[in-house]
C-alpha cells in the first residue's frame, strides 16, 4: 500500500538573536521558528519550518496563529491523505484554506521533504534540478547604529561571508534615515552594494523625497519603500528613477507579479517561499517575473536553517538572479536546531545535498528551545 500522511506536529521554538535586528516596524530580539514535523505510514518525517517577522507587525499570520491553523485546521486536511501526490494536497489545502500562507509553505516544505527522502532525491531534484550549488548571499545590517553597522559590514567583508549589504531603514525620519544609509555607502564605497528595505514606512511623496536623495548617495535597489497595496505608486516611482525598485510586501504570489508587471512596473521582484504558500508558488510567481523581464531576488522572513534551506533549493532551480539573495537568516540566530548548519563561504551558501532537504534535527537543541507551553 503506498504510504498515507499520518501525524503532524507543530512546535513553536524561540532562539535569540546575535544582536536586536531594527525593522521600520519593530525591533526583534528573537525570532520564533514554527517546526512541523510530518509523519508517513511508511516510516518516513518530513520537515518543514514557517516564521515571520515581528509578531503581526509584518502582516497577518503570527507564529501562535500558524500553529494553531496548522494544528485545527490544515492538518486535518491533510491526515490520512496520500503522501505523494504534492499537487493534489496543495490544490486540497487551496480550496479549503484561504490565505495562511506561511503555514502552507511549512507544509509544502515538510510534504516535499519527505517525498525527496522517499525517492531519494534532494528537493531541487524533485522540482526539476538544481542550476547552482552556491548561491550569493547578502547580510542586513540593522543594527540602528551607523558605527556599528559599518564595523559589521566591514568583519563581514574581510571574513568573505557577504559583500553585498541590506540597510533596514523607515523607522526614522526621512532625512536621518538617509544621512544613516549614506554614512554607511561612503565608508564602504565600491568595495560593496549597498541596497535600502523602508518596509512599506514611506508615502510616495516622502517616498520621492527619499529615493532622490538615496540615489545620489550610490544606493542600487529600494525595497518597498510605500505601502504593499499602493501598486500604481510603485510603478510610478520604478519609472521615475534610475535606482530599481525591489516590489516585496506588494507582490505575493503570480497573480499579484503579473498584475504589477502588467500595470508598468520595472525592477524586481522579492520571492519568499513564506509569502507564496510554498516552493511551487514562489516558483510561479518567478516564472512570471522572468517572462515580464523583471529581476528576480530570493528573499527570507528570516527563516532558521530548514526555511532556508527549502528556499535555496527553489531558487537553485532557477537561472541567474539578478540581485542574488538574502538567505543569511540562521546567521542571525545565536544557536541552530540542526545536526550540521548550512555552510557559508565566499560571499555565499552551499544547496544542502542528500535527500530531501539535506537536513537533520539536532532533538537535544529541539527540546532545549521549544516552547514548553
Ligand atoms: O525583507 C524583509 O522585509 C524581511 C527581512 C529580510 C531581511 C531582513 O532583515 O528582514
Ligand atoms: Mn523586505
Amino acid at each position: 500500500m503506498s504510504s498515507v500522511i499520518e501525524t503532524i506536529q507543530t512546535l513553536l521554538v524561540d532562539l535569540p538573536t546575535i544582536r536586536p535586528h531594527k525593522l521600520s516596524m519593530t525591533t526583534m530580539a528573537r525570532q520564533t521558528l514554527v517546526i512541523v514535523r510530518m509523519r508517513h505510514s511508511d516510516g518516513i518525517e518530513g520537515l518543514g519550518e514557517g516564521t515571520t517577522i515581528g509578531g503581526l507587525s509584518y502582516g497577518p499570520e503570527s507564529p501562535e496563529s500558524i500553529k494553531r491553523n496548522i494544528d485545527t485546521y490544515l492538518a486535518p486536511l491533510l491526515i490520512g491523505q496520500p503522501s505523494g501526490n504534492l499537487n493534489a494536497l496543495r490544490a486540497r489545502l487551496e480550496r479549503h484554506a484561504r490565505g495562511n500562507s506561511i503555514a502552507k509553505s511549512a507544509l509544502e516544505t515538510a510534504l516535499l521533504d519527505a517525498q525527496g527522502k522517499r525517492l531519494g532525491l534532494s528537493v531541487a531534484e524533485l522540482l526539476g534540478g538544481a542550476r547552482h550549488d552556491h548561491l550569493p548571499v547578502l547580510w542586513t545590517l540593522a543594527s540602528g547604529d551607523t558605527r556599528k553597522d559599518i564595523d559589521e559590514a566591514f568583519q563581514r567583508l574581510e571574513d568573505r561571508r557577504h559583500c553585498d549589504f541590506k540597510l533596514k531603514i523607515g523607522a526614522n525620519a526621512v532625512d536621518h534615515d538617509v544621512r544613516h544609509v549614506a554614512d554607511i555607502k561612503a565608508a564602504l564605497g565600491d568595495r560593496a552594494s549597498v541596497r535600502v528595505d523602508v518596509n512599506q514606512a514611506w508615502d510616495e511623496a516622502t517616498a520621492v523625497r527619499g529615493i532622490a536623495a538615496l540615489q545620489d548617495a550610490g544606493i542600487d535597489l529600494v525595497e518597498q519603500a510605500i505601502p504593499a497595496r499602493e501598486h500604481a505608486g510603485l510603478v510610478r516611482l520604478s519609472q521615475r528613477f534610475l535606482v530599481p525598485m525591489l516590489a516585496d510586501e506588494a507582490v505575493q504570489d503570480a497573480r499579484d507579479g503579473l498584475t504589477l508587471a502588467a500595470r508598468g512596473f520595472s525592477g524586481a521582484y522579492a520571492l519568499k517561499i513564506a509569502k507564496s504558500g510554498g516552493l511551487q508558488g514562489v516558483l510561479e510567481l518567478a516564472h512570471v517575473a522572468q517572462a515580464a523581464g523583471i529581476g528576480l531576488y530570493g528573499g527570507t522572513l528570516l527563516e532558521g536553517t530548514i526555511g532556508t534551506a527549502a528556499s535555496l533549493h527553489a531558487w537553485a532551480t532557477l537561472g541567474d538572479m539578478a540581485w542574488g539573495t538574502e538567505m543569511f537568516g540562521p546567521l542571525l540566530l545565536k544557536d541552530d536546531i540542526v545536526v550540521e548548519p548550512l555552510t557559508y563561504h565566499d560571499f555565499g551558501v552551499d544547496l544542502p545535498q542528500g535527500p530531501g532537504l539535506g537536513i537533520t534535527l539536532d532533538e537535544d537543541k529541539l527540546a532545549h528551545y521549544a516552547r514548553k507551553n
